[in-house]
């Protein structure tokens, strides 16, 4: 099998996800990743567009790619006007880069209505448009929008663009999938016959997710002959995306077994993923095969059991390759596993059988089914399982609090004040002080209580705060409780180290906050204390 050419648009396409915008500084991050991914081809953007892609294609001849070749991106020159005179060409031009894409019309339905023009006239607009801009770059490429589409409406008008376009000179012909509606059959079947008509091109296949399809025609279109895949990271892209080169990659290297990165690079994906995500501001996907957070992660405990025996009896790769990494979860789904698993890394070894893990396991499924997720909330567990083994101590006692919420007139703002009373060892304090809202108040007169006991809680801050209504709990008395009903409070946190995530559950608010925001200061002086006793115990040993 020959190698594949991976071209990445994420800076285009992706850019055109409905929640993304980017920066040119983030568009040269992205680059700088991608090319450290050993990606063949960027497509940076399309510079007729917006100051921002010109100044993209400028600030990019800075830096020294090792791997990739810049593309700049536009359409064939408009319908009333020639190649010379045409805006677009000229400033894919002065984009000075060495991969020029223009796409064209292969979609009668397209020319005619979208174009306005007639099929003849689309023909010269392709074929003139490409052979204008052949001397101006080293390689050129041409995207044949809408071509599976064009293919089943209009066959001969379809393959006629695709002749002018290689006539004109383009090195590569790309088949869109522009509406991501085409089955993985069709394609397979579309493609074998353009390679049939085109022995000597190089074809190439971008397709949209709009059937979910993507990657499945990406993959179908490389066992027909492409040899050149369109795609961008995380599966970003207009409407439902693109085809998610996350997935391509190791589809082809692992299962397929055709090289398209540089030997070892494969391992780098999960991090090129994620950070894609923090630069483009989205949320990452946990559920993303091979790079999500839970590609690799176990939750039922004949999963955990049998994966620790052998990961393959539960994982179709081993995660190192994509630089991703195993996880096993705790929940009501638990069995002994999962909790000797968990033990093991926070440094208890323990037997399965054993009184502890018992207990454990049990206490587990016993807030679980109270509405605790422990696997969300990995350090309230890690409390829970120092609590059980005597290795954690009681830093502080809440004895009482109060929260007032009032609303002195109807144009003000609601005011928020909270007190607190708290032991730490024999001594009381007593303090108050206000919030936006009730738990930012709660949070601020619980720290002002323990400042002066703990002063390195003032390194901590809270940075996610979740509620979920956990609406299919029933009451005691086996009735759903509708706006009685238990919630969930889930509490991030930070320091400068780490970041750590606690809960809470009740059916009051407050409370199942409380629990949370004691857990996770509780949590804080936990952690720092091992970290002290780390240090002991390593300048005794030296
Ligand atoms: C399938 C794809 O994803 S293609 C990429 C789509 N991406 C984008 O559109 C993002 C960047 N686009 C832009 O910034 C703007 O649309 C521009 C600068 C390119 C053009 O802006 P405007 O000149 O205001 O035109 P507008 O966006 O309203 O309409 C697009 C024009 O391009 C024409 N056009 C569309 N595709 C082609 C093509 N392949 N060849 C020639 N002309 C085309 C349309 O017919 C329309 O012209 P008309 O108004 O004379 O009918
Ligand atoms: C070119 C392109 O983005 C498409 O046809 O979807």
């Amino acid at each position: 099998m020959h190698n594949i050419a991976i071209y990445d648009t994420t800076l285009r396409d992706g850019s055109q996800s409905e929640e993304i915008h980017l920066s040119t500084a983030d568009k040269i991050r992205i680059a700088c990743k991608l090319d450290d991914l050993g990606i063949g081809y960027i497509e940076g953007g399309w510079p007729g567009s917006n100051p921002t892609d010109m100044s993209f294609f400028k600030e990019i001849k800075n830096y020294e790619l090792k791997t990739s070749k810049v593309a700049a991106f536009g359409s064939t020159h408009l319908a009333n006007s020639s190649p010379e005179t045409d805006k677009n060409l000229q400033s894919l031009i002065a984009a000075r880069t060495e991969v020029i894409t223009i796409f064209g019309k292969t979609w009668d339905i397209h020319v005619q209505e979208a174009l306005r023009t007639t099929l003849d006239r689309n023909l010269e607009i392709i074929h003139n448009s490409l052979a204008f801009l052949r001397p101006q770059v080293a390689e050129l490429f041409f995207d044949a929008e809408h071509f599976f589409d064009g293919f089943k409406a209009n066959r001969e008008f379809a393959m006629a663009c695709l002749d002018r376009a290689v006539q004109a000179g383009a090195d590569s012909i790309i088949l869109c999938d522009t509406n991501g509606g085409t089955l993985p059959h069709e394609v397979g079947d579309i493609v074998a016959q353009v390679r049939k008509a085109f022995p000597h091109t190089v074809l190439g296949i971008h397709a949209h997710n709009d059937g979910e399809l993507a990657v499945a025609n990406s993959l179908q279109a490389v066992q027909n002959g492409v040899r050149h895949i369109q795609g961008t990271i995380n599966g970003y892209g207009e409407r439902c995306g693109n085809a998610n080169l996350c997935s391509i990659i190791p589809n082809l290297e692992i299962k397929m077994d055709i090289p398209c990165l540089p030997q070892g690079c494969m391992a780098k994906l999960t991090n090129v993923s994620h950070v894609v995500s923090e630069i483009a501001n989205v949320r990452s996907f946990h559920r993303q095969p091979f790079v999500g957070k839970s590609a690799f992660a176990h939750k039922g405990g004949v999963h955990v059991s049998a994966v620790q025996k052998n990961p393959k009896t539960y994982e179709h790769i081993p995660p190192a390759l994509v630089g991703n990494k195993q996880r096993i979860l705790l929940s009501d789904l638990a069995g002994q596993s999962n909790i000797l698993f968990k033990a093991k890394r926070y440094g208890f070894d323990l037997d399965k059988n054993d009184p502890f893990v018992l207990e454990l396991l049990s206490e587990l499924k016993h807030r679980e089914n109270r509405g605790y997720e422990f696997s969300a909330a990995e350090a309230s567990f890690e409390l829970l399982l120092n609590r059980v083994m005597g290795r954690s101590r009681d830093y502080f006692k809440i004895i009482a609090f109060r929260v007032f919420d009032t609303q002195r007139s109807e144009d003000d703002d609601p005011f928020t004040e909270a007190t607190v009373m708290v032991k730490v060892g024999g001594m009381v304090e007593h303090t108050a002080a206000t919030g936006m809202g009730p738990v930012n108040a709660l949070d601020n007169a619980l720290r002002k209580a323990l400042q002066r006991f703990y002063p390195n809680i003032a390194t901590m801050h809270l940075v996610d705060f979740k509620v979920r209504v956990l609406w299919d709990l029933k009451n005691d008395d086996g009735q759903f409780a509708g706006t009685a009903s238990q919630v969930r409070v889930l509490i991030e946190s930070r320091d400068q180290h780490t970041q750590w995530v606690t809960v809470g559950v009740h059916y009051n608010i407050l409370e199942a906050s409380r629990q949370a925001l004691e857990d996770s200061i509780n949590y804080k002086l936990f952690k720092d204390d091992q970290a002290k006793l780390t240090r002991a115990l390593r300048d005794r040993d030296q």
